[in-house]
């Protein structure tokens, strides 16, 4: 049988909002709290934070904390490229969403000659560049970092050689080139965007399911689209934000936007899409428990979590059956 790993990245340096990197401890507790002994059955692998950057002046306003972001890029990218070449499934649990990019440069790396789809199920779109960002916050950068765009024809900003030079170091993590054609993205729940991010996604035809359309077709409707626009991939990466739920579930996420999907839709969509024989890896980020109480969003997303390692699970068993 397949084996999970799980790889856990207690980094928050690329979230504009201090907290996330406590949320894989969170996600403990809460299992404690629900009487899950899942921690202590699955393999656990840690990754280790740069988070004492924080301490320091960020140099970088156009993309904080970016040669931190590099070193961790770099290990998460190493670790799942390990695990992938050693048989197991990596299943991420991290702070901030940039590991993603480290996340997708290690499956690359692993088989790079498979073409590699991503469902990045997220209020956002995360296609920034350091010409870009609003924020200068690197967590909305990851899906750039990774197909490679720069998006200069949208610049907002002027980024410093440095910072420029970090830049082109991020994009060749795990592989020099890039690493997916951003045409083989799909957006479920994407809400909030800026300007120059919705010119990538016209640009590339990328498809966003909302949240109603989730509702109006359900679950499986949505997850058999998303997977269906992925029909030229030979392998496929989900990333599950937690703020692409709503936040009357809960305000403990960094950048929470209205209107999202419910916690049996988050699940749902997750389980329906781990258990599509092309799926090699699944990734959970943005949990903060400085900003919830009772750790609401954790209790939630630990569930989420538990059932969809389940059913990643239950698709070995079908595939070696
Ligand atoms: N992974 C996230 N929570 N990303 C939020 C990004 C928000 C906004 N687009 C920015 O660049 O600042
Ligand atoms: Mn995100």
């Amino acid at each position: 049988m397949e084996t999970i790993k799980l790889l856990t990245v207690r980094s928050e340096i690329a979230a504009g909002t201090r907290g996330a990197g406590m949320g894989i401890d969170a996600l403990i507790v809460a299992s404690l709290d629900q009487k899950s002994t899942f921690f202590k059955e699955h393999k656990v692998q840690n990754i280790d934070d740069v988070n004492n950057i924080l301490f320091n002046n960020n140099d970088y306003p156009e993309a904080k904390h970016i040669d931190g972001v590099f070193t961790m890029l770099n290990r998460v990218s190493n670790h799942t490229y390990d695990t992938l070449k050693s048989g197991e499934t990596p299943v991420i649990l991290a702070g901030d969403h940039s590991t993603a990019a480290g996340t997708i440069s290690g499956i690359k790396k692993a088989f790079p000659n498979q073409k590699l789809g991503v469902i990045w199920i997220d209020a956002h779109a995360d296609f920034h560049s350091p010409y870009t960002t609003p924020s200068g916050n690197m967590h909305g950068m990851p899906l750039a970092m990774v197909s490679g765009i720069d998006n200069k024809e949208n610049a907002v900003n002027e980024p410093s050689k440095e910072t420029v030079a970090y830049w082109e170091d991020i994009k060749k993590v795990g592989t020099t080139s890039a690493k997916i054609d951003p045409s083989d993205v799909v957006f479920i729940g994407v809400r909030d965007t800026e300007g120059p991010e919705n010119e990538i996604m016209k640009k590339h035809n990328i498809r966003n399911i909302t949240v109603d359309e989730v509702r109006e077709m359900g679950t499986q409707a949505a997850a058999d689209l998303a997977l269906n626009k992925l029909t030229d991939c030979d392998m496929i990466y989900i990333s599950f934000d937690v703020d692409s739920m709503d936040p009357s579930i809960s305000r403990g996420t960094g950048t929470p936007v209205e209107h999202g999907l419910t916690v049996e839709e988050a699940k749902d969509l997750n389980t329906i899409l781990v258990s599509n024989e092309k799926v090699v890896c699944w990734e959970m980020v943005e949990v903060n428990p400085t900003l919830d109480r009772d750790n609401i969003m954790a209790n939630n997303a630990f569930r989420i979590l538990n059932e969809t390692v389940e059913a990643i699970k239950k698709k070995s068993l079908l595939m070696v059956g």
